[in-house]
C-alpha cells in the first residue's frame, strides 16, 4: 500500500481494492502532478532559491502591503485608525468651540455685570428668542411675554434663567427691581410643562402676604392660556374641607401658613420638583427660619430644584445656601448687597425726632411728587404719623401688620391706583413690591440695617426708571450712618467724606426707642 504523501492523510490507510474506480482516477492526476513535481525536482538549486524569494516576498507583499479595493479585510482593519483620528479631531474641534463660547459668555457677562461662581455654567441668555431655539419653550410665554412689554431680558434673567433650565440650583443678588421674579417664575413653568393634578409640583415661598399676593399675579400673567393650577395660600384656601385634594400644580405662600398647611392640614409637599425662596435673606431670619425649615424638609423629592433670589444676600446666608443646596451656581448682577444705581440718594440731617415733622412737611411743601413712600420703624409710629397727615389737604394712607387683611390690601391697590399719594408704611412692604412709578421713598426713621436701607429704597427706580431717597438722621442715628453711606457711595451718590471716615460698627440692628414728638 502506497502512502499517500499528503499531510492531512497521514495516519489514514486507503482500500485501493475498494475504492478503485476512484483510486484510477486520482492516479490521472496524480501522473500530471507528478510530471510537474518531476519538473520542479529537476529545476537547478540557484533557480529553486530565486523562486523561493519570489513566492516569500509575495505573500509578504499580501501581508503587508494594501491593495486598495482588492483587500477586503486589509481594508476593514485600516478603518477604525481613520475613524479614531476623525473621533479625535472632532473632539478637538468641540474642545476649542467649547472654549471659544466660554469666552464669548464672559466677555458678555462682563458687559452686563453679571459675575457668576460654579461649575459648567450655562451660556446666558442674550434673547428671549433663545427660549425657543434653545430650551423649546411654548409660544404662550413668548406671547404673554410681549404682551407685558417684555422685551429684552435683564442681567439676572439673562443668566439665571438658562441655570434653572438646565436643572441646576442657584442663588442669585441682584439689585432691586431688576426682575428676580420673572427670572425664577419663567423657568419654572416651562419645567412644569403642563397642569396635573399629582399633587404640589413647584412651591415659591414670600416673607410677606402682600408679596406673595403679587408673585401670584406675575405668575398668573406669565402662564396666561395654559391651563395651570396656580394658587395663593390664602386662610380660606387652607380651611377648605378637601384642601389635600385641591388641584395645584404651583403654591405661592408665606412660611406660616405653608407650615401650618403642612403640619394641620397634612399638605403633601413629597413631589415639588421646584423650589424657590424668594427673598431669602429675610427667610433665613431668625423670626422665619424655623418655619422654611420645615418646608424646605417637607419637600424631599431628592431631585428637587431649589433656588433663592434676593437683593442682598449676606455671607451668612450664602453660607447656609451652600450646606443646603446641591452643585449651586452663585449669580451676582452688579455689586453684591448694593442699591439701585438709577435712585438718587440723599441723607438729611433733623436734629432730634421733633424736626422730622417739619422736615416732612417741609419737604412736602417744596415738592410733592407722587406717589411717595414713607417709611416708619414700627407699627405704632405708622399710626401717630398717619394721625398727623390725615388731615391735611395730602391723600394719605397707612399700612402694617396690625391692619385686617382687607385693609391691607385696599392701602396697596389705592396706592397703586394713585388714589393714594402718601402711603406710610412700616417695614411690612420693604421688601418686593412693585409699586409701578414711585417717584420718592423717605425713610423718616432711620433704617435698621444697611439691607433694609436697600429694600425700603428700591420701591422706586425699578425696572429701569429713575427715582429718589431721602433718609432723615437725628444725632442719635449718627454713629450708623457709616453702612448707609457706604451702600450710597457704593451706587455712584455722594457722600460726605466724615461719614465713610465714621468708625465702623459691629453689625448691631439699629432700632432705637422713638417717641413720637
Ligand atoms: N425684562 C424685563 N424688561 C422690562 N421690564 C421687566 C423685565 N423683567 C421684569 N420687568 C418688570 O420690572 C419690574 C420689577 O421686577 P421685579 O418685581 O421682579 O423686581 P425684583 O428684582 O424682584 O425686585 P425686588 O428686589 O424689589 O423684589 C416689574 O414691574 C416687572 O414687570
Amino acid at each position: 500500500m502506497d502512502r499517500d504523501p499528503s499531510f492531512l492523510f497521514s495516519g489514514i490507510t486507503f482500500n485501493r481494492k475498494k475504492f478503485s474506480a476512484d483510486f484510477a482516477r486520482f492516479k490521472e492526476i496524480k501522473k500530471s502532478d507528478d510530471s510537474e513535481e518531476t519538473l520542479l525536482e529537476n529545476k537547478r538549486p540557484e533557480v529553486e532559491a530565486v523562486e523561493k524569494l519570489v513566492k516569500r516576498k509575495k505573500r509578504k507583499a499580501s501581508v503587508s502591503d494594501p491593495v486598495e479595493g482588492f483587500n477586503v479585510f486589509k481594508k476593514s482593519k485600516a478603518e477604525p485608525v481613520l475613524e479614531e483620528d476623525e473621533e479625535a479631531e472632532k473632539k478637538t474641534q468641540g474642545k476649542k468651540e467649547l472654549y471659544r463660547q466660554m469666552e464669548r459668555d464672559a466677555i458678555f457677562r462682563k458687559k452686563h455685570n453679571i459675575h457668576t461662581s460654579g461649575s459648567n455654567i450655562p451660556s446666558p441668555l442674550q434673547d428671549f428668542s433663545e427660549l425657543k431655539s434653545r430650551y423649546e419653550c411654548r409660544p404662550y410665554i413668548l406671547r404673554n411675554l410681549a404682551e407685558l412689554g417684555i422685551k429684552e431680558p435683564t442681567p439676572i434673567q439673562m443668566q439665571a434663567i438658562p441655570i434653572l433650565l438646565s436643572g441646576r440650583e442657584c442663588f442669585a443678588c441682584a439689585p432691586t427691581g431688576s426682575g428676580k421674579t420673572l427670572a425664577f417664575v419663567c423657568p419654572m413653568l416651562m419645567k412644569l410643562k403642563r397642569a396635573s393634578k399629582d399633587g404640589v409640583r413647584a412651591v415659591i415661598i414670600c416673607p410677606t402676604r402682600e408679596l406673595a399676593s403679587q408673585t401670584y399675579r406675575e405668575c398668573k400673567k406669565l402662564a396666561k392660556g395654559k391651563k395651570f393650577y396656580i394658587k395663593l395660600m390664602t386662610k380660606q384656601l387652607v380651611n377648605t374641607a378637601e384642601f389635600s385634594k385641591v388641584p395645584c400644580d404651583i403654591l405661592i405662600s408665606t412660611p406660616l401658613r405653608l407650615k401650618f398647611a403642612i403640619t394641620k392640614r397634612k399638605l403633601d409637599l413629597s413631589r415639588v420638583e421646584y423650589l424657590v425662596l424668594d427673598e431669602s435673606d429675610k427667610l433665613f431670619e431668625l423670626g422665619l427660619l424655623k418655619q422654611v425649615d420645615a418646608v424646605v424638609k417637607a419637600c424631599s423629592n431628592p431631585s428637587i430644584i431649589r433656588s433663592l433670589f434676593s437683593a442682598t444676600l449676606p455671607d451668612t446666608v450664602e453660607e447656609l445656601a451652600r450646606t443646603i443646596m446641591h452643585d449651586a451656581v452663585r449669580v451676582i448682577i452688579g455689586r453684591k448687597n448694593s442699591a439701585s444705581e438709577s435712585i438718587k440718594q440723599k441723607l438729611v440731617f433733623v436734629g432730634s425726632e421733633e424736626g422730622k415733622l417739619i422736615a416732612l412737611r417741609q419737604t412736602f411743601q417744596e415738592s410733592l411728587n407722587p406717589p411717595v413712600l414713607v417709611f416708619v420703624q414700627n407699627k405704632e409710629r405708622a399710626k401717630n404719623l398717619y394721625e398727623e397727615l390725615k388731615f391735611s389737604d395730602i391723600r394719605a394712607d397707612v399700612i402694617h401688620s396690625d391692619l385686617p387683611q382687607l385693609q391691607r390690601e385696599n392701602a396697596i391697590d389705592n396706592f397703586r391706583a394713585g388714589k393714594t399719594w402718601v402711603l406710610i408704611a412700616t417695614d411690612v412692604i420693604a421688601r418686593g413690591m412693585d409699586f409701578k412709578g414711585v417717584n420718592c421713598v423717605i425713610n423718616y426713621d432711620f433704617p435698621d440695617s444697611s439691607s433694609a436701607y436697600i429694600h425700603r429704597i428700591g420701591r422706586s427706580g425699578r425696572a429701569g426708571r429713575s427715582g429718589e431717597a431721602v433718609t432723615f438722621y437725628t444725632e442719635a442715628d449718627v454713629r450708623y450712618l457709616k453702612n448707609i453711606a457706604n451702600v450710597m457711595k457704593a451706587s455712584g451718590c455722594e457722600v460726605p467724606e466724615w461719614m465713610l471716615s465714621l468708625p465702623k460698627l459691629k453689625w448691631r440692628k439699629h432700632r432705637p426707642k422713638r417717641e413720637f414728638k
